[in-house]
Protein backbone atom coordinates (compact mmCIF):
# COMPACT_ATOMS: atom_id res chain seq x y z
CA UNK A 1 0.00 0.00 0.00
CA UNK A 2 1.34 3.87 -1.00
CA UNK A 3 3.42 5.20 2.21
CA UNK A 4 0.95 8.26 3.37
CA UNK A 5 4.01 10.12 3.31
CA UNK A 6 4.10 10.23 -0.41
CA UNK A 7 0.79 10.95 -0.82
CA UNK A 8 1.39 14.91 -1.22
CA UNK A 9 2.82 14.83 -4.56
CA UNK A 10 0.23 12.96 -6.14
CA UNK A 11 -2.70 14.29 -4.53
CA UNK A 12 -1.44 17.77 -5.99
CA UNK A 13 -1.08 16.04 -9.62
CA UNK A 14 -4.65 14.79 -9.35
CA UNK A 15 -6.26 18.23 -7.81
CA UNK A 16 -4.63 19.95 -11.04
CA UNK A 17 -5.92 17.38 -13.29
CA UNK A 18 -9.81 17.68 -11.67
CA UNK A 19 -9.54 21.42 -12.05
CA UNK A 20 -9.73 21.02 -16.02
CA UNK A 21 -13.08 19.02 -15.86
CA UNK A 22 -15.43 21.71 -16.52
CA UNK A 23 -18.81 19.81 -16.79
CA UNK A 24 -21.22 20.46 -14.18
CA UNK A 25 -23.63 22.61 -12.44
CA UNK A 26 -23.84 23.48 -8.54
CA UNK A 27 -27.08 22.50 -7.22
CA UNK A 28 -29.51 25.52 -7.26
CA UNK A 29 -32.86 23.96 -6.00
CA UNK A 30 -31.62 25.11 -2.81
CA UNK A 31 -30.89 28.37 -3.31
CA UNK A 32 -28.43 29.10 -0.57
CA UNK A 33 -26.07 26.17 -2.22
CA UNK A 34 -26.27 28.11 -5.76
CA UNK A 35 -24.06 30.36 -4.08
CA UNK A 36 -21.47 28.72 -3.37
CA UNK A 37 -17.78 29.42 -5.72
CA UNK A 38 -17.97 26.84 -8.24
CA UNK A 39 -13.92 27.24 -8.36
CA UNK A 40 -13.54 25.32 -4.51
CA UNK A 41 -11.60 22.40 -4.80
CA UNK A 42 -10.48 20.23 -1.91
CA UNK A 43 -8.90 16.61 -1.86
CA UNK A 44 -7.99 14.50 1.85
CA UNK A 45 -6.49 11.18 2.69
CA UNK A 46 -6.75 9.88 6.15
CA UNK A 47 -4.96 6.70 6.63
CA UNK A 48 -5.91 4.29 9.59
CA UNK A 49 -2.16 5.03 11.15
CA UNK A 50 -3.40 8.77 11.88
CA UNK A 51 -2.04 10.65 9.11
CA UNK A 52 -4.24 13.01 7.04
CA UNK A 53 -3.02 14.28 4.08
CA UNK A 54 -4.83 17.29 1.90
CA UNK A 55 -4.50 19.45 -0.96
CA UNK A 56 -6.68 22.46 -2.12
CA UNK A 57 -9.25 24.29 -0.06
CA UNK A 58 -9.35 21.33 2.65
CA UNK A 59 -10.10 23.63 5.50
CA UNK A 60 -13.47 25.51 4.27
CA UNK A 61 -16.37 23.76 5.47
CA UNK A 62 -19.19 23.09 2.84
CA UNK A 63 -23.03 21.84 3.44
CA UNK A 64 -21.96 18.15 3.53
CA UNK A 65 -25.95 17.29 2.30
CA UNK A 66 -26.62 13.73 1.96
CA UNK A 67 -23.42 12.65 3.29
CA UNK A 68 -25.20 12.62 6.64
CA UNK A 69 -27.52 10.09 5.49
CA UNK A 70 -24.37 8.13 6.88
CA UNK A 71 -24.57 9.63 10.35
CA UNK A 72 -28.11 9.74 11.17
CA UNK A 73 -28.02 5.88 9.84
CA UNK A 74 -24.99 4.66 12.40
CA UNK A 75 -27.76 6.49 15.14
CA UNK A 76 -31.04 4.84 14.18
CA UNK A 77 -29.13 1.44 13.50
CA UNK A 78 -27.72 1.96 16.79
CA UNK A 79 -31.32 2.18 18.47
CA UNK A 80 -33.63 -0.19 16.19
CA UNK A 81 -31.11 -2.65 15.40
CA UNK A 82 -32.47 -5.57 12.94
CA UNK A 83 -35.81 -4.20 13.94
CA UNK A 84 -34.71 -0.74 11.36
CA UNK A 85 -35.07 -2.99 8.26
CA UNK A 86 -38.78 -3.90 8.39
CA UNK A 87 -39.47 -0.12 7.89
CA UNK A 88 -36.43 0.60 4.98
CA UNK A 89 -35.11 -1.86 2.54
CA UNK A 90 -31.63 -2.36 1.86
CA UNK A 91 -32.08 -2.55 -1.87
CA UNK A 92 -30.35 -0.02 -4.60
CA UNK A 93 -33.41 2.07 -5.96
CA UNK A 94 -31.75 2.77 -9.82
CA UNK A 95 -33.63 5.94 -9.44
CA UNK A 96 -32.58 9.40 -8.64
CA UNK A 97 -32.12 10.78 -5.13
CA UNK A 98 -34.85 12.63 -4.41
CA UNK A 99 -37.21 9.60 -6.90
CA UNK A 100 -40.91 9.26 -5.31
CA UNK A 101 -42.43 6.63 -7.91
CA UNK A 102 -40.89 3.65 -6.35
CA UNK A 103 -42.65 4.81 -3.13
CA UNK A 104 -45.74 4.29 -4.03
CA UNK A 105 -45.53 0.76 -5.60
CA UNK A 106 -43.46 0.00 -2.58
CA UNK A 107 -45.94 0.93 -0.21
CA UNK A 108 -43.83 3.50 1.50
CA UNK A 109 -41.19 1.54 2.57
CA UNK A 110 -38.15 3.06 0.91
CA UNK A 111 -35.09 1.47 -1.04
CA UNK A 112 -32.55 2.36 1.50
CA UNK A 113 -31.59 4.99 3.40
CA UNK A 114 -28.71 6.73 1.19
CA UNK A 115 -31.75 8.06 -0.80
CA UNK A 116 -33.73 11.03 0.46
CA UNK A 117 -36.70 8.66 1.47
CA UNK A 118 -34.62 6.59 3.14
CA UNK A 119 -32.66 9.12 5.40
CA UNK A 120 -36.18 10.96 6.08
CA UNK A 121 -37.86 7.59 7.50
CA UNK A 122 -34.12 7.58 9.66
CA UNK A 123 -34.86 11.34 10.75
CA UNK A 124 -38.40 9.81 11.81
CA UNK A 125 -36.38 6.94 13.94
CA UNK A 126 -34.12 10.01 15.57
CA UNK A 127 -37.08 12.31 16.31
CA UNK A 128 -39.23 9.24 17.79
CA UNK A 129 -36.29 7.84 20.07
CA UNK A 130 -34.22 11.19 21.27
CA UNK A 131 -35.58 13.57 23.28
CA UNK A 132 -33.12 15.94 21.70
CA UNK A 133 -32.33 14.13 18.20
CA UNK A 134 -30.07 17.34 16.90
CA UNK A 135 -27.89 17.41 19.79
CA UNK A 136 -27.51 13.53 19.78
CA UNK A 137 -26.41 13.37 16.10
CA UNK A 138 -24.24 16.73 16.07
CA UNK A 139 -22.43 15.39 19.72
CA UNK A 140 -21.35 12.02 17.77
CA UNK A 141 -20.39 13.89 15.15
CA UNK A 142 -18.14 16.48 16.49
CA UNK A 143 -16.61 13.50 18.24
CA UNK A 144 -16.22 11.54 15.53
CA UNK A 145 -14.05 14.10 13.88
CA UNK A 146 -12.24 15.56 17.15
CA UNK A 147 -13.97 18.75 16.19
CA UNK A 148 -16.67 20.66 18.82
CA UNK A 149 -17.14 23.83 16.76
CA UNK A 150 -18.81 21.73 13.98
CA UNK A 151 -21.66 23.49 13.27
CA UNK A 152 -24.94 23.92 10.89
CA UNK A 153 -25.61 26.57 8.20
CA UNK A 154 -28.46 27.78 9.42
CA UNK A 155 -28.91 29.94 6.05
CA UNK A 156 -28.89 26.55 4.04
CA UNK A 157 -31.57 24.47 7.03
CA UNK A 158 -33.85 27.78 5.95
CA UNK A 159 -33.60 27.79 2.40
CA UNK A 160 -34.06 23.93 2.20
CA UNK A 161 -37.22 23.83 4.03
CA UNK A 162 -38.82 26.85 1.74
CA UNK A 163 -37.90 24.86 -0.99
CA UNK A 164 -38.64 21.54 0.20
CA UNK A 165 -41.65 20.66 -1.12
CA UNK A 166 -40.93 17.24 -2.95
CA UNK A 167 -38.80 15.98 0.34
CA UNK A 168 -42.17 16.76 2.20
CA UNK A 169 -44.33 14.95 -0.29
CA UNK A 170 -41.94 12.00 0.43
CA UNK A 171 -42.48 12.41 3.79
CA UNK A 172 -46.20 12.60 3.55
CA UNK A 173 -46.43 10.03 1.51
CA UNK A 174 -44.76 7.68 4.04
CA UNK A 175 -46.78 9.07 6.34
CA UNK A 176 -50.02 7.74 4.10
CA UNK A 177 -48.67 4.18 4.63
CA UNK A 178 -47.92 4.39 8.70
CA UNK A 179 -44.55 4.22 7.96
CA UNK A 180 -43.72 8.04 9.99
CA UNK A 181 -44.43 7.67 13.47
CA UNK A 182 -43.61 11.26 14.56
CA UNK A 183 -44.78 14.47 13.40
CA UNK A 184 -43.78 14.97 9.85
CA UNK A 185 -42.98 18.53 9.61
CA UNK A 186 -40.90 17.78 13.07
CA UNK A 187 -38.91 14.65 11.11
CA UNK A 188 -38.48 16.59 7.69
CA UNK A 189 -37.08 19.88 10.25
CA UNK A 190 -34.75 16.87 11.91
CA UNK A 191 -33.75 16.11 7.69
CA UNK A 192 -33.29 19.22 6.22
CA UNK A 193 -31.16 20.62 9.31
CA UNK A 194 -28.61 17.20 9.30
CA UNK A 195 -28.31 18.24 5.75
CA UNK A 196 -27.12 22.01 6.42
CA UNK A 197 -24.56 20.23 8.73
CA UNK A 198 -20.73 22.10 7.80
CA UNK A 199 -17.63 20.27 7.76
CA UNK A 200 -14.18 20.19 5.71
CA UNK A 201 -13.01 17.33 3.57
CA UNK A 202 -10.45 16.94 6.81
CA UNK A 203 -13.46 16.52 8.80
CA UNK A 204 -15.08 13.70 6.42
CA UNK A 205 -11.94 11.80 6.41
CA UNK A 206 -11.24 11.60 9.90
CA UNK A 207 -14.81 10.86 11.14
CA UNK A 208 -15.26 8.37 8.92
CA UNK A 209 -12.04 6.35 9.29
CA UNK A 210 -13.53 4.17 11.36
CA UNK A 211 -15.73 1.96 8.71
CA UNK A 212 -12.16 1.97 7.16
CA UNK A 213 -11.14 -0.13 10.43
CA UNK A 214 -13.62 -2.54 11.41
CA UNK A 215 -15.56 -0.09 13.49
CA UNK A 216 -13.05 1.02 15.69
CA UNK A 217 -11.62 5.13 15.90
CA UNK A 218 -8.16 4.50 14.86
CA UNK A 219 -7.74 7.82 16.44
CA UNK A 220 -8.82 7.24 20.16
CA UNK A 221 -9.24 3.29 19.83
CA UNK A 222 -13.02 3.82 20.49
CA UNK A 223 -15.35 0.84 18.64
CA UNK A 224 -17.53 3.37 17.48
CA UNK A 225 -20.10 0.50 15.43
CA UNK A 226 -19.86 -3.38 15.90
CA UNK A 227 -17.74 -4.43 12.89
CA UNK A 228 -20.48 -5.96 10.97
CA UNK A 229 -22.46 -2.63 11.04
CA UNK A 230 -19.28 -0.98 9.37
CA UNK A 231 -19.21 -4.10 6.84
CA UNK A 232 -23.44 -3.08 6.51
CA UNK A 233 -22.74 0.39 6.37
CA UNK A 234 -20.22 -0.21 3.56
CA UNK A 235 -22.10 -2.29 1.69
CA UNK A 236 -24.81 0.48 1.49
CA UNK A 237 -22.90 2.54 0.68
CA UNK A 238 -21.31 0.12 -2.40
CA UNK A 239 -24.79 -0.73 -3.80
CA UNK A 240 -26.66 3.28 -3.11
CA UNK A 241 -24.01 6.03 -2.39
CA UNK A 242 -24.21 6.98 -5.28
CA UNK A 243 -27.70 6.70 -6.23
CA UNK A 244 -28.40 6.01 -9.66
CA UNK A 245 -24.76 5.95 -10.73
CA UNK A 246 -23.50 3.57 -7.90
CA UNK A 247 -23.01 0.51 -10.43
CA UNK A 248 -21.05 2.93 -12.48
CA UNK A 249 -19.20 4.28 -9.40
CA UNK A 250 -18.38 0.31 -8.40
CA UNK A 251 -17.15 -0.21 -12.04
CA UNK A 252 -15.01 2.13 -12.43
CA UNK A 253 -13.89 2.97 -9.03
CA UNK A 254 -14.68 0.14 -6.63
CA UNK A 255 -14.80 1.60 -2.91
CA UNK A 256 -18.06 2.42 -0.61
CA UNK A 257 -18.66 5.71 -1.56
CA UNK A 258 -21.81 8.21 -0.43
CA UNK A 259 -22.00 11.88 -1.99
CA UNK A 260 -23.94 14.88 -1.28
CA UNK A 261 -25.46 17.81 -3.55
CA UNK A 262 -22.54 20.36 -1.95
CA UNK A 263 -20.07 18.49 -4.14
CA UNK A 264 -18.61 16.37 -1.52
CA UNK A 265 -18.24 13.01 -1.94
CA UNK A 266 -16.69 10.26 0.75
CA UNK A 267 -14.84 6.74 -0.33
CA UNK A 268 -13.96 4.20 2.05
CA UNK A 269 -10.49 1.94 1.67
CA UNK A 270 -10.87 -1.07 4.14
CA UNK A 271 -7.62 -1.68 6.43
CA UNK A 272 -6.07 1.60 4.52
CA UNK A 273 -8.27 4.72 5.17
CA UNK A 274 -10.96 7.22 3.81
CA UNK A 275 -10.68 9.59 0.80
CA UNK A 276 -13.04 12.69 1.08
CA UNK A 277 -13.49 15.08 -2.13
CA UNK A 278 -15.15 18.08 -2.44
CA UNK A 279 -15.97 20.25 -5.43
CA UNK A 280 -19.47 22.25 -6.28
CA UNK A 281 -20.57 21.67 -9.70
CA UNK A 282 -22.45 18.24 -10.18
CA UNK A 283 -23.41 16.49 -12.95
CA UNK A 284 -26.68 15.24 -13.89
CA UNK A 285 -27.29 12.40 -11.15
CA UNK A 286 -26.47 15.20 -8.06
CA UNK A 287 -22.97 14.20 -8.29
CA UNK A 288 -20.10 16.03 -8.32
CA UNK A 289 -18.01 15.67 -11.44
CA UNK A 290 -14.46 17.12 -9.65
CA UNK A 291 -14.92 14.71 -6.74
CA UNK A 292 -15.45 11.67 -8.51
CA UNK A 293 -12.77 12.19 -10.91
CA UNK A 294 -10.44 12.61 -8.19
CA UNK A 295 -11.31 9.73 -6.59
CA UNK A 296 -11.86 7.50 -9.66
CA UNK A 297 -7.97 8.75 -9.96
CA UNK A 298 -6.62 8.23 -6.80
CA UNK A 299 -8.17 4.63 -6.86
CA UNK A 300 -6.44 3.62 -10.34
CA UNK A 301 -3.50 5.20 -9.18
CA UNK A 302 -3.20 3.48 -5.88
CA UNK A 303 -5.01 0.42 -7.05
CA UNK A 304 -7.96 0.93 -5.08
CA UNK A 305 -10.52 -1.41 -4.97
CA UNK A 306 -12.61 -3.35 -2.60
CA UNK A 307 -13.40 -6.02 -5.56
N1 LIG B 1 -28.27 14.25 -2.72
C1 LIG B 1 -28.38 15.10 -1.75
O1 LIG B 1 -27.38 15.56 -1.19
C2 LIG B 1 -29.76 15.51 -1.41
C3 LIG B 1 -29.88 16.22 -0.11
C4 LIG B 1 -30.75 17.42 -0.18
N2 LIG B 1 -30.75 18.06 1.10
C5 LIG B 1 -32.15 17.05 -0.61
O2 LIG B 1 -32.91 16.64 0.20
O3 LIG B 1 -32.52 17.16 -1.75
Amino acid sequence: MHAPENLKPLLQEILQQALTVNDGKVADYIPALAEVKADYCALTVATLDGSVTSVGDSQVAFSIQSISKIFGLMLAMERMGESLWERVQMEPSGQPFNSIVQLEWEKGIPRNPMINAGAILVSDVLVSHFSASKSALLSMVRSLCHRENVGVDSRVHESEREHGARNSALAYLMKSFGNIEADVEEVLDHYFWQCALTMTTEDLARSLAFLANRGKCPLSGKQITTHRDAQRINALMSTSGMYDQSGQFAFTVGLPAKSGVGGGIVAIVPDYGVIAAWSPPLNSFGNSARSMAMIRNLANRLGLSVY
